[in-house]
């Protein structure tokens, strides 16, 4: 196995949309309806084997609760990545979507990955919100992907990350072939040397 890499990814989106139980599920295989709001960010590690290489992923869980804005603000500039979460039995909180791409867009790093999710598949029976319209609105953004997901029933979770490490790792490596070789010396967190 090649040497490990260190992404950091965070995951935001309106309250109760699923962002712990998505990150609980990555995490420990497991579904755990829990019942408190996240505080703040909650942290979580995780290493992946990508295409032969070691991937460590550093998950930030956000509190979708409007009073914990600025904090959770702060975290967004050091964020490889960005997941940005929906219940798509509920539309109100796919209509926040915009706002959270210029949250992103203000706060975060120029070149952080984007991609969307459509948490709680398994209840289609309530859906609010269509396949199409989130792929129309990821592809107006410039997102990577929209992965419909369900934490509850192990729905493409793993795609997600996996799909996020891929990409994170082909950007780092366009960058890398564009400075190579002294781009890349140090520890810094942008950069990984396979
Ligand atoms: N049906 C269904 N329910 C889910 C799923 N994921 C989460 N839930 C439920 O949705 C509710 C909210 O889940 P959380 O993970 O706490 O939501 P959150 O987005 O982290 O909320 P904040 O911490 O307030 O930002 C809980 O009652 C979960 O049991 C899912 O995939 N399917």
């Amino acid at each position: 196995m090649e040497e490990e890499c260190f992404w950091s990814i965070i995951l935001i989106g309106d309250s109760n949309v699923g962002k712990t139980c998505v990150v609980h599920r990555f995490k420990t295989g497991q579904y755990n309806e829990k019942q408190q709001n996240t505080i703040g960010v909650d942290f979580t590690v995780r290493s992946m084997d990508i295409d032969g290489k070691r991937v460590k992923i550093q998950v930030w869980d956000t509190a979708g609760q409007e009073r914990f804005r600025t904090i959770t603000q702060s975290y967004y500039r050091s964020a490889h990545g960005a997941i940005l979460a929906y219940d798509l039995t509920r539309k109100s909180t796919f209509e926040s979507i915009p706002h959270w791409i210029h949250e992103i867009e203000k706060y975060g790093a120029a070149n952080l990955v984007m991609m969307l999710i459509g948490n709680k598949s398994d209840s289609l029976d309530k859906r609010q919100v269509l396949f199409e319209d989130a792929c129309t609105l990821a592809e107006k953004h410039g997102l990577l992907a929209v992965l419909e997901t369900s934490a509850k029933e192990a729905q493409n979770i793993e795609e997600v990350f996996t799909l996020m490490a891929k990409e994170l790792i082909r950007t780092q490596e366009a960058v890398k072939d564009k400075f190579a070789p002294e781009f890349c010396t140090d520890s810094s967190k942008l950069c990984c040397w396979f």
